[in-house]
């Protein structure tokens, strides 16, 4: 698996990041680094998704920062030239998947149907989003999607919070999860860098806590 994979599995937890100014890129990068979980994935939801990630790039560079909600290769670009390692998509774009592949840039694209995996599976991708996890089946389908693909892991995304990713982190199907409770916009708009910290914290335990459980 490639190193960026890896890493995304020892972090376990991927914080799901919507910046509406780029100029909370960095002191929420240092409450992501202090917490213990070095890493963001950046939303193009907003405008600010680009400065947002170079900002975090150039000042954590231990720091492994992926775009998020990427739906054109026009962001993968921006994404990349700002500093992304990974990038990340709702869907399966064939185009915007494709592009990367072809660039060696990692990509990992949301699936939610086995066709969908399969499409991942003919680009030669080994990790897929699952998304939206929680309304689209859950941990059971997860279960059972990965029966026929034992060589995908999957990352699911959308709707895990603090009370059921323990149970989502203890599938051996599961490389890591993505979710956005430690990050949320209210936290970030008021300044709570304190309380984003701790929620880091608690997410670190619980990634360790399910990973002695899989051991
Ligand atoms: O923006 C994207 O690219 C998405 O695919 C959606 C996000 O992954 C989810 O919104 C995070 O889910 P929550 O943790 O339930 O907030």
């Amino acid at each position: 698996m490639e190193n960026i994979y890896l890493k995304i599995k020892e972090i376990g937890i991927i914080p799901v990041v919507v910046l509406d100014q780029a100029e909370d890129a960095a002191p929420l990068a240092k409450a992501l680094c202090d917490g213990g979980i070095p890493c963001a994935e950046v939303t193009f939801r907003t405008q600010a998704a680009e400065e947002a990630i170079r900002e975090m790039s150039e000042k954590y560079p231990q720091m492994l920062v992926g775009a998020g909600t990427v739906l054109t290769t026009d962001q993968v670009n921006r994404a990349v030239e700002a500093g992304a390692k990974f990038i990340v998509s709702p869907g399966l774009n064939p185009t915007v998947v494709d592009y990367c592949v072809k660039r060696g840039i990692p990509i990992i694209p949301g699936c939610s149907t086995p066709s969908d995996v399969e499409v991942a599976m003919e680009f030669g991708l080994s990790v897929v989003k699952f998304f939206p996890a929680e309304p689209a089946g859950g941990l059971n389908y997860i279960k059972a999607i990965s029966a026929p693909y034992s060589n995908i892991r999957f990352m699911p995304t959308g709707g895990i919070n603090p009370k059921n990713v323990s149970s989502y982190l203890e599938c051996p199907a599961i490389l890591a999860c993505g979710g956005s409770w430690m990050v949320k916009k209210d936290l970030i708009c008021e300044g709570k860098y304190d309380e984003i910290e701790k929620l880091v914290r608690e997410a670190v335990e619980l990634v360790s806590e399910a990973r002695k459980k899989l051991k």
